[in-house]
């Protein structure tokens, strides 16, 4: 995690802004030479933020794909078109196009740029910041194997990654890009469950998240299938079995499907220019 990176590997994050800085702060957390790192934003008081918290150099997009070797295009989906426009005349098939957009499928990108440049898709999600983060990628017509390992050595060094083939790109963004929002969804609700038993909010919350990160720990450690953890939390004739009957009389377990379905569909949409 240590290492410095040689200067030919520079890399520019294009739209710099939630994703975008988690993944720069990773990267600086991960050794990265901070003269090979770039950053662009539309505005320029981003621009000043990002220089003082990071140290690093922010330009324009033009500039950006001028100097750097390695291109992470971080904007919105609904902006991406724009910005590819902006990087077109600059962007050489030496350069490596890396695109962290929901949806956005790399021929979309490829279309828009030099014929032949090489483009890879990550789905990444917020963990990054802690360095836990799950990255998913899958390479374009023109993304070689070594490209593909060098998206892997970027994003490796905020957390795990997996190359999937891109027909597998929205599922995944469904379920583990948009991933970390479930979780906090169900501490939200939990807590307030909490505060109706009559506890405090604080004491709430902190019980929920240290039974979030207990039951997180054993579902990565302890090799069992989740059915058999629930199942030994689970006591005859017990309290859990209670809550468990609620949430499938609630559909709980139907609700969650048909969420993830929908975050699915609208991952294709985003790739088809439906923005609204
Ligand atoms: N937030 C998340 O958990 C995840 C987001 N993503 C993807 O990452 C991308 C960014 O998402 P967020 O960081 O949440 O959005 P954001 O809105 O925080 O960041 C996007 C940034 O791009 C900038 N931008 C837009 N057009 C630009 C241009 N032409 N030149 C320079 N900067 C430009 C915006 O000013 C903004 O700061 C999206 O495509 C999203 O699908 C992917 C995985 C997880
Ligand atoms: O909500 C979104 O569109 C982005 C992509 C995955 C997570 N956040």
């Amino acid at each position: 995690m240590s290492q410095t990176r040689k200067p030919s590997q520079t890399v520019a994050v294009l739209g710099t802004g939630k994703i975008g800085e988690a993944l720069l702060s990773g990267m600086i957390r991960g050794g990265w030479a901070l003269a090979d790192l770039l950053v662009t934003t539309r505005r320029q008081e981003r621009a000043d933020e990002l220089r003082t918290r990071f140290g690093v150099e922010a330009l324009t997009n033009a500039e950006a794909a001028k100097r750097a070797d390695t291109l992470i295009l971080a904007c919105k989906p609904q902006d991406m078109e724009r910005l590819l426009d902006e990087l077109a005349p600059h962007v050489t098939a030496e350069r490596l196009v890396i695109s962290a957009a929901a949806g956005i499928t790399t021929s979309f990108i490829e279309e828009r740029l030099t014929a032949g440049t090489p483009v890879i898709r990550v789905m990444p999600n917020t963990p990054v910041l802690v360095d836990e983060g799950m990255s998913v990628i899958s390479g374009g017509s023109h993304a070689t194997a070594a490209h593909l390992t060098h998206a892997e050595d970027i994003f490796g060094a905020v957390g795990k990654t997996l190359r999937v083939p891109e027909t597998q790109q929205d599922a995944c963004t469904a379920l583990s890009g948009s991933g970390p929002a479930y979780f906090y969804f169900l501490v939200e609700a939990m807590t307030d469950a909490g505060i109706l038993l009559g506890l405090p909010r604080d004491k709430a919350h902190d019980l929920i998240v240290q039974a979030a990160i207990g039951a997180a720990v054993m579902l990565r450690d302890s090799g069992e299938h989740p059915v058999k953890l629930r199942e030994n939390v689970t006591s005859p004739a017990g309290t859990t079995i209670n809550a468990i009957r609620e949430l499938e009389n609630h559909g709980v377990r139907a609700a969650l499907i048909a969420a993830l379905e929908a975050a699915r569909d609208r991952s294709r949409e985003l790739a088809s220019g439906n923005s609204v």
